[in-house]
């Protein structure tokens, strides 16, 4: 095997090669027994997308023109246009003792600026004062909520405090050897409520593509467990073609980043978010993971790999299913018995 062939396949080259690896590194441990990660696994620090998915356009990239940074809270910032009255972030959770209330502002002097001011309303996912600066609000981290952020095609600067995902993981991650579920990630520092984790990746392919790998995988139906589909903005009826049809989807089975190995719990400590920057990019949006608890150090991650959206709940009481399905460990309190 030539030395090019011999880095392809170490994975400490891999990580080490990540630019977040000297503030952040990624590091893999295994106290439990001789199992490496297969060599064929590929760690990359972000997505890549199949020749076949569409990029769009330059000239169909819009960003937002806001003045100050500060302004991309706000309704006013088109970047956050798609936000739904309803389900907006402006009336912040009491119960937390909120540092960054803003509601309706008082009418100033200036006509047509008092009346844009007034109603104006802070409807970005994010706190932006304080301690809880960049962390993810409570009404959006209980909610299936997307994330619009602002993005390289705006006008606001890259300190916009609309900017979490987009400027990538800032903590160290762990992979670990668990006792009974493979491979698991951890984190080396304490993670607060709301805070960003870091993006699931993978190979950004086609629908068909997705299903052809899902009928030639040895591990039938559980390809699932690192598939994804971008189906978020999905609708028969949208103007845009590829919102029409079969989403995109993100296999992260053999080329993907560190939360590739969080594992399944029925009483998560993360949870998944639909990011959107360019609108134009609806289709191909990004997959964040947030805490939705503060998570001490050395705590396992875990997301709900169907958070809500399965009937295995229904099948694990039919002993006929039972036998096909597959027991979780996760040890939780309230664990449902079946992954699937
Ligand atoms: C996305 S992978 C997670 C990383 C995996 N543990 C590994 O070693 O590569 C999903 C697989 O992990 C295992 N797994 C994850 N959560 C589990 C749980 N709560 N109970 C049992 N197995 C679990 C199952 O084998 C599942 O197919």
């Amino acid at each position: 095997m030539g030395l090019e062939d011999e880095k392809h396949l170490c994975h400490w080259c891999q990580i080490r090669a990540f630019a977040t690896h000297a503030r952040y590194p990624i590091t893999i441990v295994n106290n439990e027994d001789d199992t490496m990660i297969q060599p064929t696994f590929r760690f990359m620090e972000s997505s890549i997308r199949a020749n076949n998915i569409e990029p769009t356009k330059k000239e169909f990239l819009t960003g937002c023109e806001c003045d100050e940074d500060e302004d991309c809270q706000y309704n006013t910032c088109t970047c956050l246009q798609d936000i739904e009255d309803g389900s907006s972030a402006d009336e912040e959770e009491e119960e937390e003792g909120d540092d960054d209330e803003e509601g309706p502002k008082p009418v100033s002097e200036d006509g047509y600026k008092a009346m844009q001011d007034f109603f104006r309303k802070k409807v970005y996912a994010y706190h932006s004062d304080g301690t809880r600066t960049g962390r993810l609000r409570s009404k959006v981290l209980t909610s299936r909520d997307p994330i619009y952020e602002c993005h390289e095609s705006c006008v606001c600067g890259v300190d916009c405090p609309n900017r979490v995902v987009e400027k990538g993981r800032k903590l160290p991650l762990q992979i670990f050897r668990t006792k009974t579920r493979g491979w698991g990630v951890r984190s080396t520092v304490d993670i607060k409520k709301g805070q960003f984790v870091d993006k699931y990746m993978g190979e950004i392919i086609t629908g068909q593509e997705a299903n052809q790998r899902r009928a030639q995988s040895h591990i039938a139906q559980k390809k699932d467990v690192y598939l994804f589909a971008l189906d978020k903005f999905s609708n028969p009826e949208s103007f845009d073609e590829r919102l029409r049809g079969p989403p995109v989807e993100v296999d992260g089975e053999f080329i993907s980043g560190p939360t590739r190995f969080v594992n399944h719990s029925c009483n998560p400590n993360l949870r998944i978010f639909a990011r959107v920057g360019d609108h134009a990019d609806k289709h191909i949006h990004e997959l964040a993971f947030f805490a939705i608890q503060n998570i001490p150090r050395g705590e396992e991650l875990t997301f709900d790999y169907v958070d809500g959206v399965d009937d295995s709940d229904m099948d694990a009481l039919d002993p006929d299913k039972q036998k096909d399905m597959t027991r979780c460990l996760c040890g939780s309190k309230n664990c449902r018995g079946y992954l699937w």
